[in-house]
């Protein structure tokens, strides 16, 4: 073992592994980061092209950390001179009378979040090629978007490299020693750290087994499905066609989203935003397709210009807690271990902001938003959560 101590060690390079370690860095903290597979991969969370980003969220709090999380994308950008954002709008379709729907509309409202509010007679001249289901109203987040993930974490991980940062990446965490310094053991090498981080995604629980915690976490497998414009061009980011949630608020039910045409020419991305369990390590073998079922009777209706059949399916997982808001806290028991799990699916476009509030609590300072929806706390009286 090195006598050297870091004042951090982050485990995990996703999107919020890697800005937590850039937020340090920049912090002049002398940071190491630990990634158990060769960089890039596409075994976690972080990987694909694409991803929404959007201020639209019923919840405020949400919709606040967006404000900055905004901001911050757009310094990440001009610090590293690479496009990462490009603004589309967001189209969201929902059940007029439902509350989830009346209550984005308000919190946007309160947030002054630009909106266009779509009305049914003007629909299908805005958005051509969609149809709206009925009883379902329309808006627009006009400044939502796509962000190019894969180039994003890249970004981030070179940033974070030129403010001094190390990582190791092909180096697996197979055992955490807590104390007043921490001890990591990977597969080649054993590292103290003055504190840790724990930003591994699906793995969250896998690693916390050596903190004596569990999480009521569910890793769910994401067929990520590409489907083929029957008429090349029609959904493309070229012709200005946004990305889209069709909200679906019954009990059991979940939504699906859509972003345009990008990545590959001639294939749009439109998803569930719910899967099988799985575990991480194992997500090949899940091969449920109840999902692409769903998916299939959805473009069928609404989006007839697609072959309703998907031409690519990739994969992704999510890590879900019970109510799909995010762990963002300290350990319960090592007040220098912090946690940043949970993303449930939606977490990729909060990344600067995760990474900077994390990186205030591992530097022991208050963080800049408050994080009362994400403690560990919440879910006490959870069979699956021992504290
Ligand atoms: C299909 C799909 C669509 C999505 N769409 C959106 C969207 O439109 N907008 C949005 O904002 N978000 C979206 N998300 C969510 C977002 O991508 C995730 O919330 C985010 O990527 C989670 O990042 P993470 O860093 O927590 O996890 P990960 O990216 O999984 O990173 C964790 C890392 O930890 C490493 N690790 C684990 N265990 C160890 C160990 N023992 N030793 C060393 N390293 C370890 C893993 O290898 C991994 O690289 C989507 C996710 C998916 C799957
Ligand atoms: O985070 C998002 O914006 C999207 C919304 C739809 C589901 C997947 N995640």
């Amino acid at each position: 073992m090195s006598s050297e101590v870091h004042d951090c060690i982050v485990i995990g390079a996703g999107i919020q592994g890697s800005c937590t370690a850039y937020h340090l860095a920049k912090n002049k903290q002398k940071t190491l980061l630990l990634e158990q597979f060769v960089l890039p991969h596409s075994r976690g969370s972080s990987h694909g092209q694409t991803r929404i980003i959007r201020k639209a969220y019923e919840e405020d709090f949400y919709a606040q950390m967006m404000q900055e999380s905004y901001e911050l994308w757009a310094q990440l950008e001009k610090e590293a001179g690479v496009e990462l954002y490009r603004c589309t709008g967001l189209l969201v379709m929902g059940p007029e009378n439902a509350e989830s729907f009346s209550c984005l509309k308000a919190t946007m409202q309160r947030h002054k979040i630009p909106t266009v509010v779509l009305e049914k007679q003007e629909f299908s001249q805005h958005i051509p090629n969609v149809n709206l289901t009925d009883g379902n109203g329309a808006l627009m987040d006009t400044l939502a978007g796509v962000l190019y993930a894969d180039r994003a974490l890249r970004a981030v991980q070179r940033l974070f490299q030129s403010s001094g940062g190390v990582i190791k990446d092909g180096e697996k965490v197979i055992d955490i020693t807590p104390g007043a310094v921490v001890t990591v053991t990977t597969g080649s090498g054993v590292y103290r750290g003055r504190n840790l981080v724990i930003t591994a995604g699906p793995w969250a629980n896998t690693l916390l087994t050596h903190t004596g915690l569990q999480l009521p976490l569910k890793v769910v497998k994401i067929n990520v499905c590409y489907w083929k414009e029957k008429i090349p061009g029609t959904y493309s980011v070229g012709q200005r066609f946004p990305c889209f949630i069709q909200m679906e608020p019954k009990e059991g039910e979940y939504d699906i989203y859509g972003l345009p045409s990008n990545e590959y020419p001639g294939l749009m991305k439109v998803c569930y935003h719910m899967g099988s369990e799985t575990e991480p390590d194992e997500r090949d073998k899940q091969t449920d397709r109840g999902d692409i079922d769903i998916l299939m009777r959805y473009v069928t209706r609404c989006l007839p210009g697609l072959v309703p059949v998907p031409a690519v399916v990739e994969s992704c997982m999510y890590t879900v807690t019970p109510d799909h808001h995010f762990v963002l806290d300290s350990h319960p028991t090592y007040g220098n271990i912090i946690i940043g799990a949970g993303f449930s699916g939606h977490g990729f476009k909060f990344g600067p902001i995760i990474g900077k509030v994390l990186s205030q609590l591992a530097m022991g300072q208050v963080p800049s938003h408050d994080l009362s929806p994400f403690r560990i706390k919440r879910f006490q009286s959870h069979a699956r959560s021992s504290l």
